[in-house]
């Protein structure tokens, strides 16, 4: 298996956060995390990166336990990109993460730039970040993630703080790493952001509760979560939008 984690459980305080989680991702894949405010998500995915530790269980990347070497090979976005966002300069910001791991620096120019072209964001390497729009900012966050050359790409709410146009944005940059072979998992309210998914994960207090197909999921939830479009017109009219629109047209 590409990426795993099994039986994971995990604390705040005393309080149960996650109960015996386990769960498999292959290699590309394209995974909506969804459920109710704090059932969660954030903990599992920061479990899952290597940002937190987990009271029980075990994280295997490439048939190996997760550790200080494969770590690297897993990234992490945060909701607010100004929670990530470090350097001065845009390009700067990208170094931060490439220096840490000593990348040379001839190599790692190209990698900025590459990074760069990634999320569409080549004309602004010496813009200071604050300058950027929200939507600028959080592919700037993710830039810094993609030069990083991660197989997995954890996405925590990404497009919860951006404006229609910034949510266009980010969600072309979303594609674009999907196509690009990156396994996403991305926890989303936002019904859209998931409209391409393969797979959606329901989570609810702590509990994997659904794994599997994203129409069914929709169609038979019981989470108060916004029901993506496409869904609502199978569901309540018993047509999915191509049959509706030939009508309306005819
Ligand atoms: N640092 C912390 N200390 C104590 N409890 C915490 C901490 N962070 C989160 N929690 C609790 O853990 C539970 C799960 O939180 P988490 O942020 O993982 O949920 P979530 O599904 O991502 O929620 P949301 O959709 O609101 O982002 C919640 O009950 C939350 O209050």
């Amino acid at each position: 298996m590409f990426f795993e984690c099994k039986n994971i459980e995990f604390d705040y305080n005393e309080n149960k956060i996650l109960k015996n989680i386990s769960l498999e991702f292959k290699k590309g894949e394209f995974v909506g995390l969804v459920g109710d405010n704090g059932s969660g998500k954030s903990t599992l995915m920061k479990i899952l990166s290597g940002i937190y530790e987990p009271k029980n269980g075990k994280i295997i990347y490439e048939n190996e336990e997760l550790n200080i070497k494969n770590r690297t090979k897993i990234g992490y976005v945060f909701q607010n990109p100004e929670n990530q966002i470090v350097g001065v300069t845009v390009d700067e910001d990208i170094a931060f993460g490439l220096e840490n791991t000593g990348v040379p620096r001839e190599e790692m120019i190209k990698k900025i730039k590459w990074a760069l072209d990634v999320v569409g964001l080549n004309e602004k390497e010496k813009a200071d970040p604050n300058t950027l729009s929200g939507g600028q900012k959080q592919r700037l966050a993710i830039a810094s993630i993609v030069a990083m050359d991660p197989s997995i790409i954890f996405m925590d709410e990404p497009t919860t703080m951006l404006d229609p146009k910034g949510r266009l944005e980010v969600y072309k940059v979303i594609k674009k790493l999907v196509n690009m072979g990156k396994t996403i998992i991305i926890a989303s309210h936002h019904a859209p952001d998931l409209n391409e998914v393969d797979r959606i994960i329901g989570l609810k207090n702590g509990k994997v509760i659904y794994d599997g197909n994203r129409d069914k999921f929709y169609m038979n939830t019981k989470m108060a979560i916004e029901i993506p479009f496409d869904i609502k017109l199978k569901k309540f009219l018993n047509k999915s939008y191509d049959e509706l629109v030939e009508e309306i047209c005819q």
